[in-house]
């Protein structure tokens, strides 16, 4: 029989995509509750314990209660919100973040799809400092732009009504507590909290984040070719990523880095650039905060989940 599954929350902007993105699949059934009835605690247990694979995309609070609200062992769980990423019992749902990581993700029943922001510099840090290249102490700022779904509803409904007049660019997270921090320094292997300094910008869909290094400090200091082979090396090892390098180069500007070059799919595009005589770097990386930010890389986790 096709696994069926149910979307909790699926008239949100992330929950709206994944049912597009599962739209025409004859190798699964969707199970949609009835609109009037989507709030409706029982209402939802009755979906939640009859699908085989439940997507949670809904605020934290309500994940928590549409985990609660399974009460029998068959049903498995992919949450797109921040409520379990560094919990105890739950896979990080990044199937590219290491060699053992897409078949973690298949074995598991509770994954934790990750968040938009955390997911570039993750991919980006993380085979480096495996390497060795990068040490695990090595304060790290990132910095970068997303477009305003990245904020759901109310923040596209906010933009959509205010047009012109909405902020180009607008830093936020000023507090310096963003709620992405925790699962960037569990998966990246930080020791220290990074810093998240966040910008949404006057676009919908699509971002880039950006991670400038300073590497003078360092008792080895690594070439910028060295970084950009590290992490090449590190996709090229894996049997199927959605995660791609681009080749390196020493230029000023590259036209093509643009937030929305990525939009509607699921790909994820790394960037190297150094100056190795002032022992400066600067990764980045460009995705779609809708795509591998959220609805595609849910729908890479479920088909990981149910063998597609
Ligand atoms: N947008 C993005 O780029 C990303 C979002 N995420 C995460 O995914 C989750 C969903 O986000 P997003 O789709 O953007 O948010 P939206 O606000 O667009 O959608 C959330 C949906 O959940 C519904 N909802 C709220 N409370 C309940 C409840 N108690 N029971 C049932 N349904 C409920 C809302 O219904 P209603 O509108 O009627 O209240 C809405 O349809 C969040 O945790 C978010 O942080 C993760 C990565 C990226
Ligand atoms: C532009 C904007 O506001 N973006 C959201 C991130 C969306 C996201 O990734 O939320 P999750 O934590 O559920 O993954 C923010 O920074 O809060």
């Amino acid at each position: 029989m096709a696994p069926r599954i149910f979307i909790d929350g699926e008239h949100g902007t992330t929950g709206l995509q994944i049912r597009a993105r599962l739209a025409g699949r004859t190798d699964l059934e969707v199970i949609s509750i009835p609109t009037d009835r989507r709030k409706d605690p029982a209402a939802r247990a009755e979906f939640l314990n009859a699908a085989d694979v439940a997507i949670l995309c809904l605020p934290d609070d309500a994940a928590k209660e549409s985990v609660s609200l399974i009460s029998n062992d068959r049903t498995r769980v992919i949450d797109a919100s921040t409520a379990y990423r560094v919990a105890d019992g739950w896979t990080y749902g990044f199937a590219e973040m290491d060699k053992t990581q897409a078949k973690a993700i298949a074995d598991s029943k509770r994954v934790a799809n990750p968040g938009c922001w955390p997911q570039g510099p993750i991919a980006l840090l993380r085979p480096l400092i495996s390497a060795g290249l990068l040490p695990a102490d090595l304060p790290v700022s990132m910095s970068g732009i997303s477009g305003y779904s990245g904020g759901g509803r109310s923040m596209i409904e906010d933009y959509e009504a205010r047009g012109e007049d909405a902020p180009e660019f607008l830093p936020y997270g000023l507090t310096l507590q963003h709620k992405h921090v925790p699962e960037l320094k569990k998966y990246a292997g930080l020791s220290r909290d990074p810093i998240m300094q966040p910008v949404v910008g006057n676009f919908a869909q699509g971002m880039i984040t950006m991670v400038p290094l300073h590497l003078g400090t360092l008792g080895r200091v690594p070439k910028g070719a060295e970084l950009h082979a590290a992490i090449a090396d590190h996709y090229a090892s894996l049997e199927r990523s959605d995660v791609v390098v681009a080749p390196y180069a020493e230029v000023e500007r590259l036209p093509e880095i643009n937030p929305e070059r990525h939009n509607d799919t699921n790909r994820m595009e790394l960037y190297v650039f150094a100056n190795d005589r002032k022992a400066q770097a600067v990764l980045l990386a460009v995705y779609d905060n809708l795509g591998k930010g959220a609805s595609g890389a849910a729908v890479q986790n479920l088909d990981l989940m149910i063998g597609a």
